[in-house]
C-alpha cells in the first residue's frame, strides 16, 4: 500500500463528570475533524476483556465447520466468516439488549452446549457498554451546545446495542516484512450507528481517513477504549459530527482482536436534525429519514455493506 502512514493524535476525554469546557471544546472538535477520540476511565476492567479475549480466541480457534453452524447460512446467522468482509476477517456478533442469551443461543448452534462464562462476561461486557454510550452521548450532546443535554436526550431513550467480536489472521508473511505487504482486514467503511464503542488489542492497525484522504492510524493506547461517531449521529447533526471512513489494516505477523460495540436508534425512528442544530447553517443537509430504511439501504447495496463504503448516510438521505 502506498499512503503514508501517520498517526493521528486523539483527545483523551476523561469519561467521568465533572466535564471542563476545554475538555468539552476538545471533545466537540475532535467530533468535526475526526469523528473518533478516546476515553478514559470508562469502568470496564482490564480483566474483563482479557477473559473476553481468551475465550473468543478458543472459539474462532474451533474448525470452520463447527464455526459455520451459526454462519450465513444457519438460522442464527451470528458468524461472519472469512472472505465475506476480508479474507483475513472473522466476527461473532452479539445482540443486546440480553446479550447473554445471545451468547448461550450461538454456543449452543455451535457445540451443543452453552459456555456460561462467556455469557456471564458478555453480559457484564455489553451492559457497561450500555451505560458507557448513554455517557458519550450525553457529554456529546453536551459539546454541541449549552442546554442541548436536557433538550434532546430524550431523543436517544429507546437506542439499542450490538457487539461484534472480531478476529483478524493475517496471511502469512515472507520473513522480512516490508511495508508494501501490509494488507486490508477490514476495508474502508463507515459505521452505521450513532456511536461505536471499539476496545482494541495491543496490536494496532485501526485507520482513520482524513478529510484529505490520508490514512492515519489510530494507535492503541493503555486503558483507553475508541469512540467513533456513526451515520445516524452525522444526519441527526446535520453533518456537525463527523462519521468518518475508518478501516484496519494488518502490518504484522499476529492476529488481531477487537470489541465493538454499535449504539443504534430504534428502528422506527425518524432522524431529522433539530432546529436548533440546523439553526446556524438554517439548512438541513440530509432529508429526514426511518433509521430502518437506512439500514435497508445499506444491507441491499453490496457497495454500502459495512465491509465496503461506496454508498453512506449522504448518499441517502443528502440533499
Ligand atoms: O477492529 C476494529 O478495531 C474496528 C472494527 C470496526 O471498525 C467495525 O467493526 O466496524
Ligand atoms: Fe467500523
Amino acid at each position: 500500500m502506498s499512503e503514508s502512514q501517520n498517526s493521528v493524535k486523539l483527545p483523551i476525554f476523561d469519561i467521568s463528570r465533572p466535564f471542563s469546557s476545554s475538555s468539552l471544546k476538545s471533545l466537540s472538535l475532535a467530533c468535526k475533524e475526526w469523528g473518533f477520540f478516546h476515553i478514559r476511565n470508562h469502568g470496564i476492567p482490564k480483566d474483563l476483556c482479557r477473559q473476553l479475549h481468551f475465550v473468543s480466541n478458543q472459539i474462532f480457534s474451533f474448525p470452520s465447520d463447527v464455526k459455520l453452524k451459526a454462519g450465513p447460512l444457519s438460522n442464527i446467522r451470528t458468524y461472519t466468516p472469512h472472505f465475506i468482509a476480508s479474507p483475513f476477517f472473522e466476527s461473532l456478533r452479539v445482540s443486546g439488549p440480553d446479550f447473554f442469551a445471545s451468547v448461550q443461543s450461538t454456543c449452543q448452534a455451535l457445540i451443543n452446549q452453552p459456555i456460561h462464562e462467556f455469557s456471564h462476561a458478555m453480559e457484564e461486557y455489553g451492559s457497561k457498554m450500555e451505560k458507557l454510550s448513554k455517557s458519550i452521548v450525553e457529554v456529546i450532546l453536551m459539546s454541541l451546545g449549552p442546554e442541548f443535554e436536557q433538550k434532546f436526550a430524550s431523543e436517544f431513550k429507546n437506542c439499542h446495542g450490538y457487539l461484534r467480536v472480531n478476529n483478524y489472521t493475517p496471511p502469512e508473511f515472507t520473513t522480512n516484512v516490508q511495508e508494501e505487504e501490509e494488507v486490508e482486514g477490514l476495508g474502508m467503511h463507515t459505521d452505521m450507528s450513532c456511536i461505536t464503542i471499539v476496545y482494541q488489542d495491543e496490536v494496532g492497525g485501526l485507520q482513520v481517513r482524513s478529510k484529505e484522504g490520508k490514512w492515519m492510524d489510530i494507535d492503541p493506547c493503555q486503558d483507553t477504549l475508541v469512540v467513533n461517531v456513526g451515520d445516524l449521529l452525522q444526519a441527526w447533526s446535520n453533518g456537525k459530527l463527523r462519521s468518518s471512513e475508518h478501516r484496519v489494516v494488518l502490518k504484522e505477523p499476529v492476529s488481531r482482536f477487537s470489541i465493538a460495540f454499535f449504539w443504534c436508534f430504534e428502528d422506527e425512528k425518524l432522524i431529522v436534525a433539530p432546529k436548533e442544530i440546523v439553526r446556524s447553517e438554517n439548512l438541513r443537509v440530509y432529508k429526514p429519514f426511518v433509521c430502518a430504511d437506512y439500514l435497508k439501504f445499506r444491507e441491499s447495496n453490496e457497495k454500502g455493506k459495512f465491509e465496503k463504503v461506496g454508498f453512506t448516510v449522504k448518499h441517502f438521505a443528502g440533499k
